[in-house]
């Protein structure tokens, strides 16, 4: 961040020198940063780390000069005979990787996530633990007993039900001797806590044991918290808290965008509940997107939309000197189109940005654009492995559902589809197997050729018969209509691989699958499972590597709220309310469709609406635009809606078009 502060590009020069100062004065001061999306949040906090700890790229050493005079290399200095370290909290651990990397070897900083950071901070301290999660538990079985005597009739079996539960566990948990916390693994039992549990002990301790608070600021005299719009409430509260007690001794940085807020867990107005006294130091570059992109971000930030509530307080972005152009496209037409019309006429919107831009990363097709839907299921419906989707998703929900920790791998009772045999897969051209070389590599991958057996004729007929398989399933999976019974066959036969017992359960039973509930009829687990298991096995092959790729994040394809964090060079929004079916956003609303009766009442107590949801996470989907931006509107009354957006200052008149026939 060196540079004059004559050049228009370097007018955030001086930021993480301003910064610095404030970690290195006596006392010291916390600091809320303002920056907008693409203003290098990152770049500015691992320049911060290298100055406070002098450790720079690639070396142990502290370096002879550091720009800002010799206060932070006293600094690094007191850290280290202390043995303390600078904490940093980041929101995923794909991010905390991101920092650990840029940052090289640094023995001065400490970077994880919340999680991470809260079971560092009470690992070990399993009596109080227990206490914390007495309390809590005592906490929710009142409000349970509360809800279950106002009610008019008395209380509920379910009601009952709650109360007997929250009643076994406050038994479970004073018997429980040790906790545990592991992220990775799913263990479950009295002791394991979970994620949201180690993060609520965490600040329930931080708030009640002043012993915890001391070992808190002895460690880590700073606190950095990247992402801090998004950080659970309860430990940032805990922190402010702990922070206020003895400024001297801890000082917080949050870095983030309130405007990019799209989790309930933070707080809903962040800039609001900073200490007059703290420091707001601000990027206002976008480094990012071209001028035209930047310009549209500041106009969403600042319209005064019926039914916003959330302050506009913000820092308007400017983008940099070379990137004078961009360009932004709106398509609005009528969302009771079919799904496959809908699909077909996005196409045309990609070829419509095709020839606006002349860029061939917009054909339809192309990977070289990233399409936003905002549902799971919208982006299976587009990226062709819908069946699949609603197969998996019918066996275990939770696992099916990408999200921005990066920790989704799909349901564990058909890994057997999702890892080995796409492994296999891998090795099959055109029917045949391309090298032998590299299948066996793939079963010794998977430990299948070590317990093969010891008697030589035995074991020559074992490997003639996994030679069978391999071949079936070649031939199998070569077939462009084959299912996943079909290619799943020969693997199951010749236990080529050991798939889970459910699968292997599933894949024998061959009673007819139950039929699906009626709308809002609850339905029972089993009913469920044998449901998706049957259009698991009846869904096309080809599906399961699309799953796989949306799956790792490597898709085309994304949700409106994944892709926070990162950048592409074009972008396609598809705004759909009708389709997502879900009551927290409401595109419609941003273009001048009329407020919900919820939303009303909202905006006369100040409370959160549908579009002030809305606008943040449209703000975050066209700030991950580089080049160029298609927002693709499917609306209620697409008449009404043109016209609106024709007037609006978001967009020049020529900009709006109707979406092509
Ligand atoms: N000082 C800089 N000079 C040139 N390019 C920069 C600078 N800072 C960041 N960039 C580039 O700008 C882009 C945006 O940076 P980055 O992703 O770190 O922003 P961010 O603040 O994390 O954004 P967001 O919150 O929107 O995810 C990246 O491509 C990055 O390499």
């Amino acid at each position: 961040m060196v540079g004059s502060k004559d050049d228009p590009n370097e007018r955030d020069a001086g930021v993480v020198d301003e910064i610095v100062a404030y970690v290195t004065s006596t006392p010291p001061r916390s600091f809320f940063l303002f920056a907008g999306a693409g203003s290098g949040k990152t770049r500015t906090l691992v320049a911060v780390l290298r100055k406070l700890t002098g450790i720079g790229p690639g070396s142990a050493q502290i370096e002879s000069k550091p720009a800002a005079g010799d206060l932070d290399l006293r600094f690094a200095r007191e850290l280290r005979a202390r043995a303390q370290t600078i904490r940093v909290i980041t929101y995923t651990k794909n991010a905390a990787l991101v920092v650990t990397g840029r940052l090289g070897n640094n023995d001065l900083t400490q970077v994880a996530t919340i999680h991470s950071f809260c079971w560092d901070l009470i690992a070990g301290f399993d009596d109080d633990i227990r206490d914390a999660l007495l309390a809590l538990n005592a906490l929710a079985l009142e409000k349970a007993r509360e809800a279950a005597t106002g009610r008019k009739k008395g209380p509920t079996d379910k009601d009952k039900k709650t109360i007997a539960e929250f009643e076994a566990k406050a038994v479970a948990l004073s018997a429980t001797q040790r906790f545990t916390y592991s992220p990775d693994r799913k263990r479950y039992g009295d002791g394991a806590l979970s994620h949201a549990e180690v993060l609520s002990v965490a600040a329930w301790l931080l708030k009640q044991k002043p012993t915890l608070r001391r070992i808190l600021r002895d460690q880590h005299p700073v606190i950095l918290i990247d992402e801090s719009q998004d950080t659970m409430k309860s430990v940032l509260d805990a922190l402010l808290e702990v922070v206020a007690e003895a400024p001297s001794r801890l000082m917080l940085g949050l870095l983030g965008d309130h405007r990019q807020r799209i989790y309930m867990d933070g707080h809903a107005d962040l800039p609001s509940i900073i200490p007059p006294e703290w420091a707001t130091p601000k990027l206002e570059m976008n480094h990012r997107s071209q001028r035209r992109i930047v310009d549209l971000i500041n106009e969403i930030w600042d319209s005064d939309l019926e039914g916003r509530t959330q302050s506009k307080k913000a820092v308007r972005q400017h983008p940099r000197e070379e990137k004078s152009s961009g360009l932004v496209r709106v398509f609005i037409g009528g969302t009771a189109a079919t799904p496959e019309e809908k699909l077909r006429r996005e196409a045309l919107c990609e070829s419509a940005m095709e020839a606006a831009t002349g860029a061939a990363e917009w054909r339809p097709g192309n990977p070289g654009h990233k399409i936003l839907a905002l549902e799971h299921a919208l982006v299976a419906r587009r990226g062709d492995f819908l069946q699949v989707f609603e197969a998996l998703a019918l066996l275990d929900p939770d696992s099916v559902r990408p999200d921005a920790t990066g920790d989704t791998s799909g349901p564990a009772a058909v890994q057997v589809l999702l890892r080995e045999m796409i492994d296999l897969a891998d090795c099959v051209n055109g029917g045949q197997v391309s090298s032998d070389f590299a299948v066996t590599e793939v079963l010794h991958r998977y430990d299948r050729l070590l317990n093969l057996p010891a008697d030589g004729e035995a074991r020559a007929q074992q490997l003639k018969a996994y030679q069978r398989a391999v071949e079936d399933f070649a031939a199998a999976c070569s077939n462009p209509s084959a299912t996943v019974r079909e290619v799943l066959a020969p693997i199951v036969q010749s236990s080529l691989f050991e798939p889970d017992k459910r699968l292997l359960a599933a894949f024998n039973d061959t009673r007819p699958p139950p039929d699906a509930p009626e709308s809002r009829q609850k339905e029972g687990v089993e009913n469920r499972l044998a449901r998706g298991w049957h259009t698991l096995f009846a869904s096309p092959w080809s599906q399961i590597r699309r799953f796989k790729t949306y799956l790792s994040g490597n898709s085309h394809l994304a949700t409106h709220q994944v892709v926070k964090g990162s950048e592409f060079e074009h972008v396609m929004v598809v705004m759909d309310d009708e389709d997502a079916g879900g009551f927290l956003f409401a595109y419609d609303r941003l273009f001048g469709s009329p407020l919900g009766d919820s939303d009303v009442k909202n905006v006369e107590t100040h409370k959160e609406t549908s579009i002030d949801r809305t606008l943040r996470l449209l703000y975050v989907t066209c700030s991950r635009a580089k080049e160029s931006l298609a927002l693709v509107l499917w609306a209620r009354d697409a008449g009404q809606a043109l016209a609106y957006a024709q007037k609006n200052k978001w967009f020049l008149p020529a900009e709006v078009q109707p979406i092509p026939e």
